[in-house]
């Protein structure tokens, strides 16, 4: 697993890298911000449901980071938004999945999207996935990397209890909407 952490984060750094020469930065940020510390690691098992079209195993969400790399086994389950529509990602456990995250789509203004996603459970079979968070430390303060920014400025701490106040409140996260200018 650790080693598993090790060269995912190695990856998770050349992709942010990669995504911002894109846009025209070629920016330490990344470099200086997201340290293996502030990143994480997340196993997740979903066993098995009989009455899963009722029930999501994960419930339709965005993630709260740059990226995240995800392996899955061979289960499958993982659906993503597609024009409007849940389309389910086919599973392949010799491949990684890259979902944007919040944060890169206020870094880049809007131009790399975060991704919403939801797994639906196997009613018969269990599945594991293990998700890697890139993240910046709390005290990074998350800004589009252009002008006018369509985000206002906000610590990443900032983000993540404005997150958890949400879902305390009405039961679901509301994210990056809670930011636009
Ligand atoms: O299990 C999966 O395929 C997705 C996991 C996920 O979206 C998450 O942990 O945020
Ligand atoms: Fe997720």
């Amino acid at each position: 697993m650790e080693q598993f952490a090790t060269t995912v984060s190695d990856l998770a750094q050349k992709l942010a890298e990669i995504l911002a020469e894109k846009m025209g930065h070629k920016s330490t940020f990344f470099k200086e911000n997201c340290v293996p510390s502030t990143c994480y690691l997340r196993m997740n098992r979903y066993p098995p449901c009989p009455i899963s079209s009722e029930i999501f195993g994960l419930i339709p969400h965005t993630d709260s980071d740059f990226l995240t790399v995800l392996h899955q086994d061979q289960i499958g389950g993982l659906q993503l938004v597609k024009d409007g529509k849940w389309i389910a990602v086919k599973p392949n456990p010799d491949a990684l999945i890259i979902n944007i995250g919040d944060l890169f789509q206020v870094w880049s203004n809007g131009v790399y999207r975060s991704v919403e996603h939801r797994v639906v459970a196997n009613k018969k079979m269990e599945r594991f996935s293990t998700a890697y968070f890139f993240c910046p430390s709390y005290d990074t303060l998350i800004q589009s990397c252009v002008e006018p920014s369509i985000y206002r400025r906000f610590s990443f701490r900032e983000f993540r209890q404005q997150v958890q106040c949400d879902v305390k409140r009405f039961g679901h996260k509301i994210g990056l909407p809670r930011f636009l200018v």
